[in-house]
């Protein structure tokens, strides 16, 4: 008696396509929105800033938030600098700032950026305009120049350190809340070498034509990732745990004369351009008096991003039901790209 069988069943929308390695510049400006550069600072000023970060992060914090009835801690430390030089203006905007990159805890004015963060800061900027120059750009991106008529400098920095391979961050997209949409982050790793991770969240509209594929981009001491527009509408990124990593030694000793010691520590800095249009003064505040979250509407094509309520990450998971479509001209906002 033959035994009867199911016939296989078809396969659910398109196929599955494997994790990808992107290894040099070239793959990961083929197949991301991102670019990649390697031994971007002079190895001297890398290893110092490497230095004078970990230093610094001694005194860096875990993130914690409420994510529904329960308080989760970042696995990692963070901080938030501030330029003094250039851009959003006044201490209470700083201060405001920073307070909402710790998820709304209270904290002092931001420390601006030490000398060699400064120093870094101008081979980032020079790297990130000179692609820029060369790219396509988005209708809502911000239109304006700098004084010496760039279009993206650096204002903010955010600072990540992660100890051995536990220390991870998980996906997430920035949020949008002072970048504004389509923003450029430039993503700058010192130290040991991490895997850093992108998957695109494919639009509704797509989900039978194609999947979302993950890259996965081994970021080296040294690196520069810059983050172009439209990488945080349409990819997740993180920093995976690994199981395995390789020490960092360092090229030269911390002081002179000490012995040069391995670490186990990647140092990451984002350096971001805090809008204009988008100031602390310029977000709306929710029924919790809270400044809202500006978050992109990642499930489909069209642009669109919404404010909601971020309350309820500090305050005992509790917010408002807050929401409103951002509409860039009601709300005065520009000059963007498209009418620059
Ligand atoms: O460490 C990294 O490369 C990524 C950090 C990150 O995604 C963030 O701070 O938002
Ligand atoms: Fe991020």
């Amino acid at each position: 008696m033959s035994v009867l069988r199911q016939p296989p069943s078809a396969p659910q929308g398109p196929p599955k396509v494997p994790p990808l390695t992107l290894s040099n510049p070239s793959l990961v400006a083929q197949h991301t929105p991102c670019t990649l550069h390697l031994s971007i600072l002079p190895p001297e000023l890398a290893c110092r800033l490497f230095y004078t970060m970990i230093d610094a992060s001694a005194g860096w914090k875990k993130n914690k938030w409420w994510l529904f009835d329960r308080v989760v801690e970042s696995p990692h430390r963070t901080s938030f600098y501030a330029r003094r030089s250039n851009g959003v203006d006044t201490d209470e905007n700083w201060q405001e700032a920073a307070q909402f990159w710790y998820n709304g805890r209270q904290t002092e004015a931001p420390p601006v950026f030490p000398d060699a963060m400064e120093e870094a800061c101008q081979y980032v900027e020079k790297a990130v305009n000179d692609e820029i120059r060369n790219l396509k750009r988005y209708p809502l991106e911000w239109g304006g120049e700098g004084t010496e008529g760039q279009a993206w400098r650096a204002n903010v920095a955010a600072a990540n350190c992660y100890e051995g391979g536990k220390d991870s961050v998980g996906p997430h997209s920035d949020h949008l809340t002072y970048l504004g949409p389509y923003p450029t982050i430039a993503s700058l790793s010192l130290g040991t070498s991490r895997n850093f991770r992108l998957r695109e969240v494919i639009p509704s509209e797509e989900l039978d034509t194609r999947r979302a594929r993950t890259y996965n981009i081994p970021l080296t001491h040294n690196s520069l990732t810059v983050m172009h527009a439209s990488t945080q509408e349409r990819f997740k990124h993180s920093i995976p745990p690994q199981p395995t990593i390789d020490l960092y030694r360092p090229a030269y000793p911390h002081t002179l004369g000490a012995p040069i010691e391995p670490s186990n520590c990647r140092i990451n800095i984002t350096f971001r351009f805090y809008r204009p249009d988008f100031q602390p003064d310029m977000i709306p505040r929710c029924h919790c008096k809270v400044p809202a979250i500006l978050r992109p509407d990642m499930k489909h094509t069209a642009d669109k991003y919404w404010w909601v309520c971020y309350a309820g990450a500090q305050n005992d998971g509790k917010g408002c039901s807050f929401w409103s479509v951002m509409d860039m001209k009601a709300e005065g906002r520009g000059p963007c790209v498209a009418e620059a």
